[in-house]
């Protein structure tokens, strides 16, 4: 079962199903509701899906290399990837792999998005692809290959006759053959800066339009109908099995279900050292963006908590979401006496459309904000959630599992508020000159907060930095940088002393693992992020109270009843059905 922190698979679950990343920056976008490209007014999801199975076409399953690994952005220059979509879709994906998240999971998730947002299936996936950094072996099909040599490369990437022609069908009902590709077969328009598309079937959608209009006889696609017929791949696809296997998908339902399946199969093709996450489902509840840090000069706790909410009811508005969570230090620690309490400082209700896979599955997400002042001399040792629908029903406690989500340390923390990055143009008259050897446009030049608390006396405080995000695919940044102690620019305070680093990046999404280092133990932050920082919108903290823990309170006697009792049969004689939330969750 799924407990947090599951640092990838938050990652993974956050860009599947919020579409996007941490700063708001989105994925989905791009691609939803089955959109077009300006201009050119080619299919974005169709581009996206050509992607995923032309990356994943290099697979050989006798020696178990190559597959759904990223290594196209390495191959466009060959003919098998004829393409101006490609080069679009790859630079659709830039910005969205980081040291969790790979460029082929982006490639993925990119395809079930795809096929979602036009009406297809909700394709499962699972995480943990590994990236190539240079190309691999060919293997992308072209219109002008015989049968035998087509029915031999699906074979390769694990393929039989029934599969490839699903494949083929199950890609081909999205988008098209446009002439600057292959002029031979579409005419281009001399008028036209633009390439003229010849879709594949008569709807955008994700439908079996391009079944039934191939058994009906009234199938346009080039590749089957074609003057040419040496191009003629579907065709020779299509009826390599008599047409039995293109008349099982003549039924729609089918249709979607055979594709769900084999779509999650090409996916899934990835080389034989790679194992992939289990599958990621949606989360029912979600923590995001939990941190402890400095923001004007005080120790704060924020949080997002994430509730699914169903499209087809509305909320309740008057539901309360309380944060829970017990101090770290002191008379308190571990919620020994009281448990502190805030109510969310803002609640938003996002668009159903915040990630066409969402959205499929009938949801759409509700987040709570929480920010709360922390005293540095109790901190935090771990915080849960309660939703109060206040309409009479008993309170449902959100613990992980029981034991609450814990904040494992509070010796070394990223302050994101404190710290700033410039985005300076290579090659400009700016007054600083930057150069970078991977023909960057840009260099980003990063200064760097940590808090590291009072006693911790490191003996070393330094981050292994990663940026993967890089425009093309070059190279991926990896390296270590050092913290030093910065008393001049940040005074110490609230019992934390601040450390500051530099570093330049040619990326476009910077995470660290934060250590300090202290005697035998090392303190680490893991995955932060770096996308928001001194221009993170200001939240005031909101107010705390605090109330008897639960704990305590079930073996105070009041009345010489313990007071656990005396709480239920209260709560019995006022007619209230008593459900009873987790020892941790309830107070009274
Ligand atoms: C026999 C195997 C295949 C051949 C010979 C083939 C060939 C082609 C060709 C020539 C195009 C036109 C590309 C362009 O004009 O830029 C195309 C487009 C496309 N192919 Fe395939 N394909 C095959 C299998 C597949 C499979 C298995 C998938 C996915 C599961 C797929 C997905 C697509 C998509 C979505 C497009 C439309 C791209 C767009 O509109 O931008 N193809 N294919």
């Amino acid at each position: 079962a799924y407990t947090w922190p599951s640092p990838q698979y938050d990652a993974l679950e956050g860009l599947l199903f919020e579409g996007r990343r941490s700063d708001g920056s989105s994925l989905s976008d791009l691609v939803h509701p089955c959109r077009k490209r300006t201009g050119t007014l080619a299919s974005v999801p169709a581009e996206w899906l050509r992607f995923a199975f032309h990356d994943m076409a290099t697979h050989n399953v006798d020696d178990g290399t190559g597959g759904l690994d990223g290594s196209i952005v390495y191959e466009l220059g060959r003919p098998e990837n004829f393409g101006l979509g490609f080069n679009q879709t790859l630079n659709d994906f830039e910005a969205f792999p980081n040291k969790l998240v790979s460029r082929a999971d982006v490639i993925s998730i990119g395809a079930i998005m795809a096929v979602a947002t036009c009406g297809g299936p909700v394709i499962p996936f699972r995480g943990g692809r590994i990236d190539a950094w240079a190309g691999g072996a060919t293997g992308a099909p072209e219109p002008q290959f015989d049968l035998p040599t087509l029915t031999e490369m699906f074979r390769k990437q694990g393929f039989n006759q029934a599969e490839m022609i699903k494949l083929v069908a199950c890609g081909h009902t999205m988008g098209g053959v446009r002439s600057s590709d292959f002029p031979q077969l579409v005419a281009p328009d001399p008028n036209s800066v633009y390439p003229v598309f010849d879709d594949f079937d008569t709807t955008m959608a994700f439908d079996n339009d391009v079944v039934t209009e191939y058994l009906d006889g009234s199938t346009k696609n080039i590749l089957v109908v074609g003057t040419n017929q040496t191009m003629n791949s579907d065709l020779r696809v299509f009826e390599a099995d008599g047409n039995s296997t293109m008349r099982s998908l003549g039924d729609a339902t089918v249709f979607q279900s055979e594709c769900q399946s084999i779509l999650a199969r090409m996916l899934d093709v990835v080389p034989k050292d790679v194992t992939l996450t289990d599958e990621i489902t949606l989360l029912p509840a979600k923590v995001n963006a939990a941190q402890l840090t400095f923001e004007k000069n005080q120790l704060v706790f924020k949080s997002t908590f994430r509730l699914t909410q169903p499209t087809n009811a509305t909320a309740n508005a008057n539901r309360n979401v309380t944060m829970l969570w017990c101090d770290k230090y002191g008379d308190n620690k571990n919620c020994a006496g009281k448990t502190n309490t805030a109510l969310s400082v803002s609640k938003l209700a996002e668009s159903p459309d915040v990630s066409p896979v969402t959205k499929n599955l009938g949801y759409s997400f509700l987040l709570y904000d929480f920010v709360v002042p922390i005293n540095n001399a109790a901190s935090i040792s771990k915080f849960w959630f309660k939703v109060d629908e206040m309409d009479g029903s008993a309170a449902t406690t959100y613990n992980n599992g029981g034991s609450g989500y814990p904040i494992d340390q509070d010796q070394v923390l990223f302050v994101p508020m404190l710290s700033h990055v410039d985005v300076v143009a290579v090659n400009t008259t700016s007054p600083q000159t930057y150069t970078n050897r991977y023909g960057q446009e840009f260099t980003r030049i990063y200064s760097l907060v940590a808090a590291v608390r009072d006693g911790v006396n490191p003996s070393r405080v330094y981050a292994e930095v990663s940026d993967v995000a890089v425009k093309d695919f070059p190279v991926a940044i990896s390296s270590t940088i050092e913290f030093t102690q910065n008393s001049t620019s940040f005074p110490p305070q609230s019992g934390y002393t601040f450390y500051t680093s530099k570093m330049d990046d040619i990326g476009l999404q910077l995470t660290m693992d934060l250590h300090a280092v202290s005697g035998q133990s090392t303190y680490t932050q893991t995955f932060v992020q770096t996308l928001v920082l001194d221009n993170t919108p200001y939240v005031k903290p909101g107010a705390v109270s605090t109330v008897a823990s639960s704990k305590s309170a079930a073996v105070r006697l009041v009345g010489g009843r313990s007071w656990e009792v005396w709480h239920a049969l209260v709560l019995v004689a006022f007619g209230v059905v008593y459900l009873g939330e987790s020892l941790l969750g309830w107070a009274l």
